[in-house]
């Protein structure tokens, strides 16, 4: 029978903590550990959530209703999965979550940011704030109130596959950076409680953040993904810990736990970690979600005895997994430990607690669902425009004229009778200047139906064709190519860079600019006055063909609004990034931070050439 009545928990104008000590008091085992039980949307059916209490659901990389799904397939999806949920005994809502790490990424014609070494080059938090706010909107006009982000690791090693998802080395500069939160959550109130949860649920267009990954996930030996963070307990505090001091005090609703481990604990299984000191020093007042299958790699091989690493997991302070798939195995094991007395109730009640009152605090119990009067967010103009601003932000000038020379930089949209090369693959590469977790988890090459953006190119065509300047496009040109046209060219744009990845796969411990970039660059920069425009999730080796270039250009990871770039070459905005990153001479040097004893960077951490805006 549906016990939710006229019940208390239901009444909106009751306080908070009354609301939830009237639901969990009414809630039995297997309710309260639904809640804390989050599934993948391909097992999310709405039996299924209503049958065992489900709590949340989450789309991993790439998880999507359909291929280039629509904002209202979206919502119907979301929706259904709800009425599971709401037709539970209490009719407790679910929540459901999606990685939105530079944008909507998985959503077919959403708005992609830049990825968030290159946010970090624009030193804005204000400007980061809004891209929150805009990504906030295309996240509701499918539905979703909640989102796996903003990573705030300080990648300390750039082999590390993921440090493209880290703002900065520098922990001041990331805590910077946090205003993203308050872009997606909305700001606290002037006089609010700050480090409480808050998700600002009048108009419904914020959603839930999290804060990930808990900790020293960017401080891995070697860079390797999800490996151990050696560290005296100093250093985890003042190299990787100061972004959850901001983040909580900005009322982050959620903060993820790390796979990796630090001085060979587990994160996952790290009490003192995630109980003492996040829950109990920090007094963070939020839910704390594994990593996808994170209680599985608490042991190794994966999964070896999931009873020992559900006990040790729930007992840490983990308060919702991310199991994603074998729930039922989950839910009896989760179970039988609280039955037999391993896991106390008090553990239990704690973990529903927080979940509930991240539920209530974001308005989801009075706006369960979704509807599409925000679809029209999707990737609109608006957004595009200030993706565009952030792209323009985030470039990073390393060199501009060769010494002697008068800088190449900004380029003329002229040129005089003559025309200009192109060259390189990531000049033409929608899914290459968007990088990882774009569409599906590792992202992909090429342009044919990815996504809707501009490429490069397209922005380089734009800016000077109306001019009256011929582009010449060439992929890969060879010498004999480049002999018998140099004379043609009055300067050329090389665009090269890292194709597309995502975690392990991104780890790389040698950091060369993949074939054939180098070539394209010898071949195009010995003969004809060469801007070099790097396109990557990391810095790169580049001291061999320094000298061969006239000017250089990081672009990170700019996503869909490609033509940000040419708006700095060609001198409509000046170039204005530092970069937020030192970028080393060779990888022997790794790892090399801004800060250490020994620093002999090829461009220093705060690094950047300025231009100004052209008038002609
Ligand atoms: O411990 N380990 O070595 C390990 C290695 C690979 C794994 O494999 C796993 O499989 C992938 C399958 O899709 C998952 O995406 C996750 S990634 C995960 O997904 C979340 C939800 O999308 C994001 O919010 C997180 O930020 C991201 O870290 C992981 O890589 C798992 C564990």
């Amino acid at each position: 029978s549906k016990e939710g009545g006229g019940a208390r928990y239901k009444d909106p104008t009751r306080p908070l903590n009354a609301r939830i000590d009237d639901l969990l008091g009414r809630m039995t085992l297997a309710e309260k550990i639904g809640q804390m039980s989050q599934i993948e949307r391909e097992k999310a059916t709405p039996d299924v959530i209503n049958k065992y209490f489900i709590g949340s659901v989450l789309s991993g990389g790439g998880s999507v209703p359909a291929a280039n799904a629509p904002p209202e397939a979206w919502v119907k999806m979301v929706n259904d999965m709800q009425g599971g949920a709401l037709s539970t005994r209490l009719g407790i809502p679910m929540l459901y979550g999606i990685d939105a790490v530079h944008g909507h990424g998985s959503v077919y014609k959403a708005t992609i940011f830049p990825h968030n070494i290159g946010l970090g080059c624009t030193r804005d938090p204000e400007l980061v704030k809004r891209i929150g706010a805009a990504v906030a909107l295309e996240v509701r006009a499918t539905g979703i109130p909640y989102i796996f982000a903003p990573c705030v690791a300080v990648c300390r090693d750039p082999r590390w596959g993921r440090c493209y998802e880290s703002f900065s080395e520098h922990p001041e500069l990331v805590q910077n950076m946090t205003s993203i939160i308050s872009g997606f959550q909305g700001e606290i109130p002037a006089g609010g409680r700050k480090g409480v949860p808050f998700v600002a649920s009048g108009g419904r267009r914020n959603v839930a953040a999290c804060a990930k990954h808990y900790v020293g996930d960017g401080g891995t030996a070697g860079g390797i993904n999800a490996n151990d963070t050696v560290a005296t307990f100093h250093e985890l505090l003042s190299l990787h810990m100061p972004p959850y001091y901001n983040a909580v005090i900005r009322g982050v609703a959620t903060v993820m736990v790390s796979y990796s481990s630090f001085n060979g604990v587990k994160m996952h299984a790290n009490h003192f970690l995630v109980t003492d000191f996040l829950k109990k020093r920090l007094r963070f007042r939020g839910f704390v979600i594994s990593d996808y299958q994170g209680l599985d790699f608490i042991t190794t091989p994966e999964h070896a005895d999931y009873l020992l690493s559900i006990k040790l997991g729930i007992l840490a302070g983990i308060d919702m997994v991310m199991i994603p798939f074998n729930y039922t195995e989950f839910i009896d094991d989760l179970t039988l430990l609280v039955q037999n007395g391993t896991i106390p109730m008090s553990r239990i009640d704690d973990a529903v607690r927080r979940i509930l009152r991240v539920k209530f605090t974001m308005g989801l119990f009075e706006n369960p669902y979704a509807d599409t009067s925000l679809a029209g967010e999707l990737g609109k103009q608006e957004h595009r425009d200030l993706a565009r601003e952030a792209v323009r932000k985030s470039l990073v000038l390393l060199k501009n004229g060769k010494p002697g020379d008068k800088p190449l930089l900004p380029l003329p949209k002229k040129a005089y009778g003559g025309s200009i090369l192109v060259a390189g693959s990531h000049a033409d590469d929608l899914g290459s200047q968007c990088g990882g977790w774009t569409i599906t988890w590792q992202g992909s090459t090429g342009n044919n139906n990815l996504t809707a953006g501009t490429t490069i190119l397209d922005g380089i065509k734009r800016a000077i064709e109306p001019a009256g300047t011929d582009v010449v496009y060439a992929g890969n040109p060879d010498a004999d190519f480049v002999q018998r046209n140099k004379a043609r060219f009055y300067y050329a744009i090389v665009v090269v860079g890292e194709p597309p990845y995502a975690e392990t796969f991104g780890d790389n411990s040698n950091l060369t600019i993949p074939a054939p970039g180098p070539d394209v660059i010898r071949n195009v920069c010995g003969s004809i006055r060469c801007v070099v425009v790097i396109v990557s999730g990391r810095q790169l080796v580049v001291e061999p063909y320094l000298d061969a270039i006239d000017a250089l250009v990081a672009a990170w990871l700019p996503g869909t609004e490609g033509q940000g770039i040419a708006d700095v070459l060609f001198g409509d905005y000046g170039f204005t990034g530092k970069l937020s990153r030192t970028w080393f001479r060779s990888v022997e040097q790794l790892p090399m931070n801004v800060g250490d004893a020994h620093y002999d960077p090829l461009f220093p951490f705060g690094f950047g050439l300025e231009t100004q805006p052209s008038k002609f």
